[in-house]
């Protein structure tokens, strides 16, 4: 049943199923996989290099640089469907009362279940005070683990389906950390993580990708 499920409300967490509808949404997921320039990239971490236990595509306005493991990518041009999911997702957001400009996307590939992205928060200073990031999900349904960064609560999943919109919102990123842990589930997930990155902003070679840090997979 397509609609929005309100998670929490301080942070603002959201979820919308039925973003895309069927089939769209599955031909979608084949087009990405089978289309996009899927990079690894390799961290820095601990003094030696490890390649990204997914793969992934930077994607947005030309200016929309970032700075990863001491390289800057560029990102490549939007897709004219993606544009068309990001329009899509800020019409649904608007409906929230949250007024976004998405300008870049970061796609994430996740080949099966042992694909994973480690604990992190979006709170890179290019990202702004308190971003707004717009997460959708095609393929296989996983979830998204979070925990608190101060004081207790107990740490939660959200499950993200296929055709998915999980809305982080205000205060997502400075109360809490997130990761997409390493699970038995078979199947592809794709992501795409859209964020509005200010520019300029004492910027010097742009946004940090995620996992861009010691990923700490407990
Ligand atoms: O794949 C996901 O749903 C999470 C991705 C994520 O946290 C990110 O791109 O920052
Ligand atoms: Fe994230």
């Amino acid at each position: 049943m397509p609609g929005w499920e309100r998670l929490s409300t301080t942070p603002l967490l959201a979820r919308y199923q039925g973003v895309l509808g069927e089939p769209r949404a599955s031909e979608v997921l084949d087009r990405l996989d089978a289309s996009l320039d899927w990079q690894q990239p390799s961290l820095r971490l601990y003094g030696r290099e490890h390649p990204i236990p997914r793969r992934q595509v930077w994607m947005g306005e030309p200016e929309a640089c970032y700075r990863y493991s001491g390289r800057d990518f560029m990102p490549v041009a939007w897709d004219p469907e993606i544009l068309a999911i990001r329009d899509r997702i800020a019409t649904l957001l608007a409906a929230q009362g949250l007024e976004v400009t998405f300008n870049s996307v970061l796609l994430n590939r996740y080949a099966d279940g042992h694909e994973r992205m480690g604990w992190h928060s979006d709170d890179e200073p290019e990202l702004g005070q308190d971003p707004i990031v717009g997460a959708v999900t095609l393929g296989a349904e996983r979830p998204l683990r979070f925990r608190w960064k101060h004081g207790a609560g107990e740490p939660f999943n959200v499950w993200l389906p296929h055709d998915s919109l999980l809305l982080m919102g205000p205060g997502c990123q400075t109360l809490l950390q997130h990761a997409l842990l390493p699970r038995r589930i078979p199947g592809l997930r794709i992501s795409l993580t859209f964020r509005q990155i200010h520019w300029p902003a004492g910027n010097v070679g742009g946004i940090s990708a995620p996992g861009d840090r010691a990923p700490t997979e407990s």
